[in-house]
């Protein structure tokens, strides 16, 4: 039986920095964390499915959920609406799964505040100069946009020291190696102060 309450992993970090690929590929990986779908004001892209990708919603839905209080942190972002599901976390977590966010950084703060006991993890770019080509690359974005992204990310990575972890992601397969490894010590690490370990004092065979 699951006693213990799960863990929330926060993984943040500037645009570009790959959080989505790494988030992909370490759910590809075996995983019994749950990942927790975001709500989103932005289109739908091709290939995307709602409730799978994102809970698609519109500007006035979004605002809804903001008055009622159902979203644990949100944010604007590109001039659309991003935002954590609250009942979906609290109700995993007390079921006993740990929990996988990945938002920007905005957002990271605003769980920070709610959850402190939570585990953030910041994805660092190899370089800025890496972080242009990989917004470049991705197509996404104009010049103008590009250049206001990396604005941004200079603000965020001064805001690193708020975060448990950084993991550089020089490879996609060594940082999910390494975020799987934070999984884990953070288990040992609580595996140290939970009763149900503490009992096998009780045992009484001297
Ligand atoms: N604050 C916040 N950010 C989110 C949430 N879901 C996704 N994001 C972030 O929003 C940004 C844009 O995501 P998306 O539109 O899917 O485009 P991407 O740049 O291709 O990943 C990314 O930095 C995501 O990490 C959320 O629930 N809250
Ligand atoms: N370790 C990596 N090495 C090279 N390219 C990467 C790496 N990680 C991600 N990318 C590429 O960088 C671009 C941005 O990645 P993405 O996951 O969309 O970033 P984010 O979700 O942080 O905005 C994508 O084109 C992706 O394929």
């Amino acid at each position: 039986m699951i006693e213990e309450k799960g863990i929330l992993f926060i993984l943040s970090g500037p645009s570009g920095v790959g959080k989505g690929t790494v988030r992909k590929e370490l759910f590809d990986r075996k995983t019994d964390l749950k990942y927790s779908i975001s709500m989103t004001t932005r289109d739908m892209r091709p290939g995307e499915q709602n409730g799978i990708d994102y809970f698609y919603k519109s500007n006035e839905e979004f605002e809804s959920l903001i008055e009622q209080n159902k979203l644990l942190e949100y944010a604007k972002f590109v001039n659309n609406y991003y935002g954590t599901p609250r009942e979906y976390v609290e109700q995993t977590l007390a079921d006993g799964y740990d929990v996988f966010l990945e938002i920007e950084v905005q957002g990271a703060l605003q769980v920070k505040e709610n959850f402190p006991e939570g585990v953030f993890i910041f994805l660092f770019p190899p370089s800025l100069e890496e972080l242009k080509n990989r917004i470049v690359n991705r197509g996404t974005e104009s010049e103008e946009l590009i250049l206001n992204r990396l604005k941004e990310a200079r603000k965020e990575i001064e805001l690193m020291d708020a975060y448990d972890y950084v993991v550089v992601n020089d490879d996609v397969d060594n940082a999910v190696t390494k975020i799987q490894s934070i999984i884990q010590s953070e288990h040992c690490k609580r595996e140290r102060i939970a009763k149900q370990y503490k009992k096998i004092l009780e045992d009484d065979i001297l």
